[in-house]
């Protein structure tokens, strides 16, 4: 099957999915070149399980239009071009890793080798182990080693690292990023900030079905502006502090101010040397994602 360089990955336009009332997706609009790790990043609820199911051809639009390696999602899915690793999904309990495994990939036109497959998804242990013993951490690796044995232009997992510990999780990515790194497309629906962060070339923040932000790790934390000053204020009054240099917005709640600013040293040295509040516990972080998605995704 011929692939064709020139197609985006992705193509959402205009793309409505309404449940009765219910705004799952609300007009979304995106393109995605083919290659690198795209993160749906968004809180509970946000329509990124819908999407996910819209561009797989599981559900159909209400409205518009999605565009998958070039087709429809039914023809790349059908050509065998698309993987996927959705929230659950039973495994067959009385096969080993190693005949699933070799099953699945046999279903494909061109798999990857089996050993890439068990390396990527760091099964060499399990591989004469049966699927019904597996923990669910174990079988979350199984799910995505099945979701890449026919070597997919496009990789598609919803919060792929629901069950898995820390040190489960640290070798998922890794063999995600090396999947990634071969030109293909994978993108994956998250909750956690710090894996968009940390393993994502770019970040699609979704709220209540639309995109609030697309950009780079980086771009995105700078859509939230500078880094935050905090310290307990107490009882003492707020009033100037708006004015202090580098300000640009001021929250007060139980007694602790934040102030976003472009610039903390100046806001520091301010607070300090030209007011005569009495400041504790000043802290000064910022840059983070967090701040960045709780502003962005923050209800209207
Ligand atoms: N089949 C359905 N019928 C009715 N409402 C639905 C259906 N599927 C999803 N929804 C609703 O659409 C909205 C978006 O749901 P979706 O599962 O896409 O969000 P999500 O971002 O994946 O959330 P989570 O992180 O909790 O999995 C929610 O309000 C959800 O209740």
């Amino acid at each position: 099957m011929e692939t064709i360089p020139s197609s985006p990955a992705l193509a959402l336009t205009g793309v409505a999915k309404h449940f009765g009332d219910v705004r799952a997706v609300d007009g979304l609009s995106l393109t995605a070149a083919a290659g690198g790790a795209i993160a749906l990043l968004g809180p509970n609820g946000a329509g990124k399980s819908t999407t996910v199911s819209l561009l797989l051809g599981l559900a159909r639009p209400t409205a518009g239009t999605v565009r998958v390696l070039g087709g429809t999602p039914e023809q790349a899915v059908a050509q065998g071009r698309v993987g996927a690793m959705l929230q659950q999904g039973e495994l067959m309990p009385e096969l080993t890793i190693g005949e699933l495994v070799g099953f699945v990939r046999g279903l494909y036109p061109r798999p990857l080798p089996l050993s890439e497959i068990l390396d990527l998804a760091d099964l060499g242990s399990l591989v004469k182990r049966r699927a019904k013993g597996l923990s669910g951490g174990q079988a979350q690796r199984v799910r995505f080693a099945l979701a890449v044995a026919g070597a997919p232009d496009l990789l598609v997992l919803d919060e792929p690292t629901a069950a898995m510990d820390v040190e489960s999780r640290r070798r998922f990515w890794d063999g995600m990023r090396a999947y990634a790194a071969g030109g293909r497309t994978v993108l994956f629906a998250t909750h956690y900030l710090e894996e968009a962060d940390q393993n994502a070339d770019r970040v699609l923040v979704i709220a209540r079905g639309r995109l609030a932000a697309d950009g780079t790790p980086a771009e995105i934390k700078a859509t939230a502006g500078g880094r935050l000053v905090t310290f307990r204020l107490g009882d003492q009054p707020a009033a100037g502090l708006d004015a202090l240099p580098g300000v640009t917005s001021v929250e007060i709640r139980d007694g602790v101010a934040r102030l976003r600013t472009d610039d903390a040293a100046l806001t520091t040295a301010a607070l300090y040397r030209g007011t005569t509040l009495e400041v504790h516990d000043l802290e000064v972080s910022g840059g983070h994602l967090e701040d960045a998605f709780l502003a962005l995704t923050r209800e209207s």
